[in-house]
């Protein structure tokens, strides 16, 4: 076997370099969701360059300005942005860090208008807030934040008119009020777009396209938290898996669109025929799984046998009738994820071999470890 050494030098050289990478890195409890990562990821980057720039400039102040005050004010920042770093990254949390950071951000900017009294190129600076208060905290939270911010602005801004040596206040009230409105507008329509095309992203990549319902990388993930949540509250759930009978036949005599409408509508029967809290996905071509949360084998042989009278009963336009058949089983805490799946794919196999047009049920034995 290879033996790798690392000399002290080395880990002089790694160490500090490797604390960086962790650092920069966004933790793993947000990786499950992309939006949510992407926004977790911007908050490590705003906590550590805030708590980067506040040291720096505390340092500048104290130091070479020999402003004591502000100093103390903006190490008072470091401390906060540091708690919300490390209330981020131990606890997993993003609400409460995003709005400290936020808040952190805007009475830094706000503190700096009023600093330096009266003169105006600071207020360029007043963009940067919506720059990263919309990303953070989504459309609604964030125009609310914006306003007020602004609203903080102006007031500080009227405040200052009569103490501080503004020159034409009027008119740097209206090109401030105008920049903040027209900047902020343009920023909530580019987040406005961005939330509207992610969303629509979002639902491309859970639902299938032709009948509308759940596709099968969701019905992956609500079977793996159906399983979860199975073994942690110790009760059972069950599935069936349906297949249209002799499909291939429908295609064949009234070709694929009439297929295609069969498809969008017998989806739409059985979502017509089961609870909000069943879960029905396309699981391929003409076949679909339907998961039913807290359900023992008794009740989804009702359901089974109730949908299968409704599928024979329903008379599709043009392709007239059309039966399914269906394997069912339940997951009980100590089953095993595979060899349940297989048990009832067998089920449904049985049920196809047995003239069709019923339904099967997964063996107990099979379905278990
Ligand atoms: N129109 C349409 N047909 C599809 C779609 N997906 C799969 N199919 C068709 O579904 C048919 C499935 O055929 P088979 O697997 O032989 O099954 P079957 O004819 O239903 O026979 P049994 O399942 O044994 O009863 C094939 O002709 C596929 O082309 C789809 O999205 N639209």
């Amino acid at each position: 076997m290879r033996k790798t050494t690392t000399t002290a030098e080395q880990m002089v050289m790694v160490r500090p370099l490797s604390a960086l990478v962790l650092l920069l890195e966004t933790p793993q409890p947000f990786a499950h969701d992309p939006l949510l990562f992407r926004r977790a990821q911007l908050l490590n980057f705003i906590l550590l360059t805030l708590t980067a720039v506040m040291s720096v400039a505390a340092l500048f102040n104290l130091l070479v300005i020999g402003d004591a005050r502000l100093a103390l004010i903006e190490l008072a920042m470091v401390t906060a942005t540091l708690l919300a770093l490390w209330r981020f990254r131990r606890h997993a949390s993003l609400q409460g860090p995003a709005w400290l950071a936020s808040s952190t951000a805007g009475a830094m900017l706000l503190y700096l208008i009023v600093h330096t009294q009266g003169d105006t190129n600071p207020y360029v600076l007043l963009l940067l807030y919506p720059l990263f208060v919309y990303p953070l905290h989504g459309l609604r939270a964030a125009t609310l934040a914006y306003l007020l911010f602004v609203a903080a602005v102006l007031a500080i801004f009227v405040y200052g008119w009569g103490r501080w040596s503004i020159s034409n206040p009027a008119q740097t009230l209206f090109n401030i009020t105008i920049a903040l409105l027209i900047g902020g507008g343009i920023i909530y329509y580019y987040e406005h777009t961005r939330e509207a095309a992610l969303n629509r992203v979002r639902i491309l990549s859970m639902t299938d396209p032709l009948t509308g319902i759940w596709n099968r990388t969701m019905f992956d993930e609500m079977f793996t938290h159906e399983i979860a949540v199975s073994r942690r509250q110790q009760h059972c759930f069950s599935l069936i898996l349906l297949d249209l009978d002799h499909f291939k036949r429908i295609n064949d005599e009234y070709g694929h669109d009439i297929g295609d409408a069969v498809l969008r509508e017998f989806a739409q029967l059985l979502t017509t025929r089961t609870r909000a809290s069943d879960s029905l996905s396309r699981w391929g071509g003409e076949e679909f799984a339907l998961i039913l949360p807290n359900t023992d084998l008794n009740q989804a042989e009702v359901l089974a046998r109730t949908l299968l009278k409704t599928i024979r009963a329903h008379h599709y336009p043009r392709a007239g009738r059309v039966t399914a058949s269906m394997g069912v089983g339940t997951f009980c805490p100590n089953s095993n994820r595979e060899t349940f799946f297989r048990a009832i794919d067998q089920a449904l196999y049985r049920a196809k071999h047995q003239g069709r047009d019923g339904y099967a049920l997964a063996t107990t034995a099979a379905a278990s470890d």
